[in-house]
């Protein structure tokens, strides 16, 4: 009997970042399983495969879009290193002193060709990042129509989600990462050119993330650097244990609300091109106790909201610089005299 040979993957370890903390595999299966419906009422992160959801953007590549995306101004990061943590520009104003570690340029579509295609090292790193509306050229909204939306809706449908609010196109570099950070809203993310690694961490892990205060411009990220973490600011970060997936052309990832995710397009793989299709989340109907860890991240949010509006002054509820006396003794405070809702919204995001 024919033995079917182990499929040979087509990446290699070395072409994945190493980090500190241990994974699991991310759920592969294939659309016609049951199983995947059942993991996405779930809310559990699954690879989708199959699903022809964004087919037509197999053929976008570089000189395709050049070709027929038009020439509007594409909403492009360009940043000194591979990082890419995005930051909110509307909180800027009450963080006078921070400046973001990457710059957002718009730039016209063979600029952006270009500038990728001529990269030598030393210079800054692209990524494109453009919601995909009408300013895009015929062809794209034919290719577009095309995707599979009776498939995507059928999720909709069956979750309750609410309206389709945008796909983001992301074209980014060999070797660019997307630091991790959390969203609002339940994602069906297309992988449709080269490889990329996704890296996520379920909402219950936030006590190990440590994402920045609500009024930081980092809102939602995470506070540790995965390459050099700092366990003495961020001790819990030794128990975090991620679930990751490498997605190629066609895969399909179900990225649910809240879960914390890490992305970087392979070393040396090239270009990376994805597609996100990101719903509104089904509205909350009974709330059951014990409160779901996602419940749990939005009722923090809205506390530091409120009180952050109520103090009006990102001052009073700033964590504390440098390490000091006054920072030990809250840190004491916190650990020993309040519960661990308070803790995991205050340790090592608000001291
Ligand atoms: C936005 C960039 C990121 C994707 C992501 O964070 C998301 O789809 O929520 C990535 O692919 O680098
Ligand atoms: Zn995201």
């Amino acid at each position: 009997m024919a033995t079917s040979e182990p499929k040979q993957q087509p990446w290699r370890e070395e072409q994945l970042r190493k980090y500190t903390f241990k994974t699991d595999q991310i759920p592969r299966l294939p659309c016609s399983d049951s199983k995947v419906d059942e993991l996405i009422s779930l809310g559990q992160p699954v690879v989708i495969t199959d699903t022809k959801l964004a087919t037509p953007a197999l053929k976008w590549t570089l000189d395709y879009l050049q070709e027929h995306l038009g020439d509007g101004d594409y909403s492009t990061y360009e940043s000194d290193s591979h990082i890419f943590r995005y930051f909110d520009e509307k909180k800027l104003q009450s963080h006078k002193g921070y400046s973001p570690p990457m710059k957002r340029i718009e730039v016209k579509f063979p600029e952006f060709v270009q500038r990728v295609r001529n990269y030598e090292p030393g210079d800054k790193k692209l990524y494109l990042q453009q919601q995909l509306n009408d300013t895009v050229g015929k062809q794209i909204v034919v290719d577009f129509l095309q995707f599979n939306w009776p498939w995507i809706s059928t999720y909709q449908r069956k979750n309750n989600w609410g309206q389709l609010t945008s796909n983001l196109l992301l074209i980014g570099m060999e070797g660019n990462v997307t630091p991790c950070h959390y969203d609002e809203q339940e994602n069906l993310y297309a992988q449709v050119g080269g490889y990329k690694r996704v890296i996520l961490f379920p909402p219950s892990q936030f006590s190990c993330l440590y994402p920045y205060p609500v009024h930081h411009p980092h809102d939602r990220q995470c506070q540790v650097d995965f390459e050099n973490p700092d366990y003495e600011r961020f001790p819990n970060f030794r128990n975090a244990h991620g679930y990751e997936a490498v997605l190629g052309p066609e895969d399909v990832l179900y990225l649910p609300m809240y879960w914390f995710h890490h992305f970087e397009s392979l070393l040396d793989g090239g270009l990376t091109t994805s597609i996100t299709f990101w719903y509104k989340s089904a509205p909350t109907t009974d709330i059951t106790y014990p409160l779901k860890p996602q419940q749990k991240m939005a009722m923090m949010r809205n506390i530091e909201k409120m009180i952050t509006e109520a103090l009006n002054d990102p001052e009073e509820v700033r964590s504390f610089g440098p390490k000091s006396d006054s920072d030990s003794w809250v840190r004491f405070l916190a650990v020993v005299l309040v519960g661990p809702f308070m803790k995991d919204m205050v340790l090592g995001r608000y001291t």
